[in-house]
C-alpha cells in the first residue's frame, strides 16, 4: 500500500504527466492549428497548473483539480457537439476523472449528466447508429469505473477509521489527540484563542472489570464514551488515550467554562445508568492551553490534575 507520502508524489507525478502534453498541445494548436482549441488548452491547463504548484508544496489541490475537470468536460461538450464521435471519444476518461475529482456520489451524478449531454450533443454532428454503439461502451465503461470508485472509497473510509479511531468506543484514538493537541497550539500562537483540555479517567475500573468480567467493562467503556460525546457540544473533540483514560479538547473555551463542562460531564456519567446497576464514577483534570507552551506540557497540567483528582478522593473536577 502507499503511504501518504507516497500518494502525494505520485498524484504530482501524474498531475505533471498531464500537464506537459496538456500545455504542448495548446501552444502548438495557437501557433500552427486551431485558435480556439489552443486558447482551451492553456485554460485548461490553468488549473492544472496551479494544482502541481499546490501539491509540490504539500497543500490541498482539491479546488484546482475540480475547476480543471469541469473546463475539460465543457470543452469536450463544444467538442462533441462540432465533431461528433471525434469529441465522445475523450467522454469516458473525462468522466472517470470526475469519480476521483468529486468522490463518488457527486462524481456518479455528475459523471451520468456529463455522459448523457456529449452523447446528445454527439448527434448534431453524427450518425445516431454510431453514437449509440459508442454509447453502450461508454456506459459499460462507466459502470465498471463507478464500482471500483465505489470499492476504493469504501476501502479508503475503512483505513481511515482504523488509523484514527478507537475500535472499542470509535470515539478518535491517540494519534488523532496529539494531532489536535498541536493544531490548536498552532492556531491558538496564531490567533491568540483560548482553548481547554479536559483528561477523564473512570475511577475503580478495574474492580468493574474483576467483578463483572472485561465483556461488561468493555460495554461501560463504550456507555461512557457514548454518554460523553452526547453531553459536549459539536465543536468538541472526544478521545479515548488510554485503557479507561479520555480527553475532551475544546476549542474556543476558557478555563472556567472548561470546569463547567467537566462538572456537567462528571454529573452526567453518574446519572446515567450502565448495564449490572454499576454506579461509575469519573475524575477529571482541566487545564487551559497557555500560548507558547508544548503540547506534551499543556496533557502534563491537565494530567496532574488529574491525579490530583484521584489523590483527593475522586468524583470531582480540579
Ligand atoms: N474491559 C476493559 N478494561 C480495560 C480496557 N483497557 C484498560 N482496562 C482496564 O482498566 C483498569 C484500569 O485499572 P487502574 O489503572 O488500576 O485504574 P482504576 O481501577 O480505574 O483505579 P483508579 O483510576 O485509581 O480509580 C485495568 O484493570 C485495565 O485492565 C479495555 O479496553 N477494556
Amino acid at each position: 500500500m502507499l503511504s501518504a507520502g507516497h500518494s502525494s508524489k505520485f498524484a504530482l507525478l501524474l498531475h505533471v504527466l498531464m500537464l506537459i502534453p496538456l500545455s504542448a498541445y495548446g501552444v502548438y494548436h495557437i501557433g500552427w492549428e486551431s485558435h480556439i482549441v489552443g486558447v482551451v488548452l492553456i485554460i485548461a491547463a490553468l488549473p492544472l497548473a496551479l494544482s502541481v504548484f499546490r501539491l509540490a508544496q504539500g497543500k490541498d489541490n482539491s479546488l484546482y483539480s475540480k475547476t480543471f475537470i469541469i473546463v475539460v468536460c465543457m470543452a469536450l461538450l463544444g467538442v462533441c457537439y462540432q465533431l461528433g464521435i471525434r469529441g465522445l471519444i475523450y467522454t469516458f476518461g473525462a468522466a472517470s476523472m470526475l469519480f476521483f475529482i468529486f468522490g463518488f456520489r457527486a462524481g456518479l451524478v455528475l459523471s451520468v449528466v456529463y455522459t448523457i449531454l456529449s452523447i446528445a450533443l454527439s448527434l448534431n454532428a453524427a450518425p445516431s447508429v454510431l453514437v449509440f454503439k459508442f454509447s453502450i461502451g461508454i456506459g459499460l465503461s462507466l459502470l465498471f469505473t463507478a464500482f471500483f470508485a465505489y470499492e476504493v472509497e469504501t476501502n479508503q473510509k475503512a483505513l481511515e477509521r482504523q488509523a484514527n479511531r478507537d475500535p472499542l468506543t470509535g470515539v478518535f484514538n491517540r494519534r488523532m489527540m496529539s494531532k489536535a493537541l498541536a493544531q490548536a497550539i498552532d492556531y491558538g500562537k496564531r490567533y491568540r484563542r483560548h482553548c481547554s483540555l479536559i483528561c477523564i479517567d473512570l475511577d475503580h475500573f478495574k474492580e468493574i472489570n474483576d467483578t463483572h468480567g472485561h465483556t461488561v467493562g468493555d460495554e461501560v467503556l463504550k456507555q461512557a464514551a457514548n454518554c460523553i460525546s452526547r453531553t459536549i457540544r459539536g465543536t468538541d473533540s472526544l478521545y479515548r488515550f488510554g485503557g479507561e483514560e479520555f480527553a475532551v479538547l475544546l476549542p474556543e473555551t476558557e478555563q472556567m467554562d472548561a470546569m463547567a463542562v467537566a462538572e456537567k460531564l462528571r454529573e452526567s456519567l453518574v446519572d446515567h445508568s450502565f448495564d449490572c446497576n454499576i454506579n461509575l464514577t469519573a475524575s477529571f483534570g482541566v487545564a487551559e492551553m497557555v500560548i507558547e507552551e508544548s503540547a506534551d506540557s499543556w496533557l502534563k497540567r491537565a494530567d496532574d490534575r488529574l491525579y490530583e483528582a484521584k489523590t483527593s478522593g475522586r468524583n470531582r473536577v480540579v
